[in-house]
């Protein structure tokens, strides 16, 4: 791992717990908060997710201002179940109507920009399962507590849970097996991130608001990436939520996000310039494992060597196949 990026994993990583409501409260003073969830067919979750934030931050303490859900083409009872909770729902397609229509979850969270008004926009996924407002409380910490800060992800173990079973620690699978190798290829600054693709995070609406969206599942390595580029490693934080239990996509729809990611990369790397003069890449991969007192890194090289055409080799080509034993 990079110096810098150990230096930034030490100094801006906290957890939930160093934030209580109380502390944010007194650091609000007339911070506007708002809240967003992108769901598209979330009815069997969004309503428990929204109704915390109502009961934990608005009426119990007045720290969120507002609740927004954008109704991303859903074809069952999100928009009622949200209202009935107590949120803002607007239809994605209905916010700058002449801004025309595209698709996915990043499309979502642009529209959100427009339909709220917060100084600080926390985004949270709709399809969670025992969701904690202390994700919201977390994420809000360091950008009430410290100016420099701009964005904050959210990091969390994250389990597999499937019909067989659980495996602890076997969830985020684009993001082990896509996003955290190309990350560290070509932003290894960005390495100390532990949950690039998290769908909880806040931000400044100035910062976010001169950010472009990509659409889609590249939403989240898009913004990182952006923000790295105008706004600089220290202008990030993060916060460990603790654990985080989702509605699983199948392996196939897995395929098709990591293609949206690798295309927000290869976008990233052309309009950063990172393509010309072509960088030697990184090798270096940072992986985390839950440990008693946070989390221990593990750092393997992934370099590849290449080695000549067999047919090259003389003693192959000259037929000595005993030379294979
Ligand atoms: O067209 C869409 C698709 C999804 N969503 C919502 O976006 C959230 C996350 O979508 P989901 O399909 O559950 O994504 P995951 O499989 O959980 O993907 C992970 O990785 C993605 C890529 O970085 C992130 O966008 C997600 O937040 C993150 O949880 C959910 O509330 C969805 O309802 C929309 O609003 N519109
Ligand atoms: O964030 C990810 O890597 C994808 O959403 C996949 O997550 P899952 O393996 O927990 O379904």
């Amino acid at each position: 791992m990079l110096p810098e990026a150990a230096s930034w994993m030490h100094r801006r990583t906290s957890c939930s717990a160093d934030w209580p409501v109380e502390a944010l409260l007194t650091a609000k003073e007339t911070t506007r908060i708002s809240v967003v969830l992108p769901a598209r067919n979330e009815e069997e979750t969004v309503g428990a997710i929204v109704g915390a934030i109502r009961r934990d931050l608005v009426e119990r303490a007045p720290l969120v201002d507002e609740i927004l859900v954008v109704d991303s083409r859903s074809t069952d009872r999100t928009a009622q179940v949200a209202a009935a909770a107590g949120a803002e729902v607007v239809a994605q397609d209905a916010v700058l109507p002449g801004e025309g229509r595209m698709s996915g979850k990043g499309e979502a969270l642009w529209k959100s920009l427009a339909a709220t008004t917060g100084d600080i926009v926390v985004f949270v996924d709709a399809d969670l399962r025992g969701f904690s407002t202390t994700y919201v409380t977390g994420l809000l910490g360091p950008l009430l507590a410290d100016p420099e800060v701009g964005f904050v992800k959210g990091c969390y173990d994250r389990p597999l849970i499937t019909a067989s079973g659980t495996a602890e620690g076997g969830g985020g699978r684009v993001t082990e097996l896509v996003a955290r190798p190309l990350i560290n290829l070509h932003w290894p600054a960005l390495a100390g991130v532990m949950q690039p693709l998290g769908g909880e995070y806040a931000g400044r609406r100035a910062l976010l608001e001169r950010l472009p969206f990509v659409t889609g599942y590249g939403v989240e390595l898009g913004m990182l990436l952006d923000v790295l580029q105008t706004a600089g490693l220290d202008a990030i934080a993060q916060v460990d939520l603790g654990r985080r239990v989702h509605s699983h996509q199948t392996t196939e729809a897995l395929g098709a996000m990591s293609g949206q990611i690798l295309l927000t990369a290869w976008s990233r790397l052309q309009r950063h310039g990172r393509m010309l003069p072509l960088e030697e890449p990184a090798t270096a991969l940072t992986q985390f494992r839950r440990s008693p007192g946070g989390h221990d890194l593990r750092v393997s090289d992934v370099g590849v060597g290449e080695r000549r055409p067999m047919i090259e080799v003389p003693e192959y080509a000259a037929g000595r196949r005993s030379l294979l034993s």
